[in-house]
């Protein structure tokens, strides 16, 4: 019987009703596995897609670069940091280094096609729990349509995952974030602010609403927001990753313009609480997408108009410069 806290175990991954992880005990450790019997295990465990030819087995993978460019991105998850491991199953930390990296791919107007995954673990890791962690991955990346073309294990003492994304602009330009221009409405896709209000709910002791946990577990970047944005004659794009107000501040700075959002156009569903606003304006890690759009070619009505660009710098929120704009690893 699962605890309230446990995410939808659609993994199978076995949890104690705390969250943590309670092993199968059948398996073994990682260090019994030794390096070579680890990555064995891993990468049996690995969708192989049409662009990469050479997968985990050789001194390095080769992927198919038809456009004859690569898009490369890379985003490290380290324990503690962005997860902790009586919080999130392996499957969600498998998933979220996967979504994090993904979404990098296609916030530059991409389609992902490969990751490289490094993997860092204790050597008393049970087996199980890296299988999981892989299970994840390899879900994640079916649902972007990409693969894993290989990667690194090694002993450490708390769990970091490496993993750089790769991706194929199709012949097409990239969607940047220096390209908005003065006129443009700026638009949001995907959630906002839930994992910020699922992360301050587990940091509570709380274990609930279970949509919001879920949200800080398993991001759920939608992927197609890419294709759209390009569609649509988006003119720069980016995916939430610290805040948006923070990453708005990135295209305002990039394009040299000024980014005015009026909240009063923001959704921000009941579920999030009191500090829903907050978490909407400045919650990172949902991998949500914002872009700027040409007055006279607007996006889908799959987004959400929140804004105009101007002249000038800066993010306003209904005129005001916010004290509190996003996440920064060095200044807590
Ligand atoms: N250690 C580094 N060396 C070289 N370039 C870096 C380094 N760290 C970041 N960058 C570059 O700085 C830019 C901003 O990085 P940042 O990590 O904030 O973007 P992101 O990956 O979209 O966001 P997030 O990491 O919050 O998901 C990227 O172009 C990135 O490649
Ligand atoms: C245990 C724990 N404590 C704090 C956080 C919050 N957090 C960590 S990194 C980040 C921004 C995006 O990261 P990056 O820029 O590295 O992609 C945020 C909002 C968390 N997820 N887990
Ligand atoms: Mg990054
Ligand atoms: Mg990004
Ligand atoms: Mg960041």
């Amino acid at each position: 019987m699962h605890g309230a806290r446990t995410s939808p175990d659609e993994d199978g991954g076995p949890r104690s009703a705390g969250g943590h992880w309670a092993g199968t005990g059948r398996m073994g450790t990682i260090g019994e596995l030794g390096e070579f019997g680890l990555i064995g295990r891993l990468t049996r465990r690995l969708p192989q897609g049409p662009a990469v030819r050479l997968g985990p087995g050789d001194d390095a993978a080769v992927v198919a670069a038809p456009d004859g460019r690569v898009v490369a991105t890379t985003d490290l998850l380290v324990e503690g940091r962005h997860f902790r491991r009586d919080w999130s199953g392996p499957y969600d930390i498998g998933h979220k280094a996967a979504a994090q990296n993904l979404a990098d791919v296609v916030a530059m107007g991409a389609r992902p096609t490969a990751l490289l995954v490094g993997f860092a673990a204790p050597p008393s890791t049970d087996a199980a729990w890296a299988e999981r962690l892989y299970d994840g991955l390899a879900d994640e990346c079916r649902r972007a349509g990409a693969s894993v073309a290989g990667g690194d294990v090694v002993g450490a003492p708390e769990v970091t995952l490496a993993v750089t994304a790769l991706g194929d602009l199709g012949g097409g330009a990239p969607l940047t974030r220096s390209g908005a221009r003065p006129g443009d409405v700026v638009a949001v896709r995907g959630r906002l602010g839930h994992a910020s209000a699922g992360l301050a709910l587990l940091a509570a002791g709380r274990d609930g609403p279970a949509e919001l946990l879920a949200a800080h577990r398993r991001p759920e970047p939608p992927y197609e927001a890419g294709a759209e944005a390009r569609a649509a004659g988006a003119t720069a794009l980016l995916d939430v990753s610290d805040g948006l107000v923070q990453d708005l501040g990135h295209i305002a700075a990039a394009s040299g313009v000024r980014i005015d959002v009026d909240s009063a156009t923001l959704v921000v569903p009941e579920v999030l609480g009191p500090d829903g606003l907050r978490h909407v304006l400045t919650g990172g890690e949902d991998h949500g997408f914002a872009g700027t759009f040409p007055p006279d070619s607007p996006p889908p009505p799959s987004w959400t108009v929140i804004g105009t660009v101007g002249r000038g710098a800066g993010v306003r929120v209904d005129g005001r410069v916010p004290d509190a704009t996003g996440w920064d690893h060095f200044r807590g």
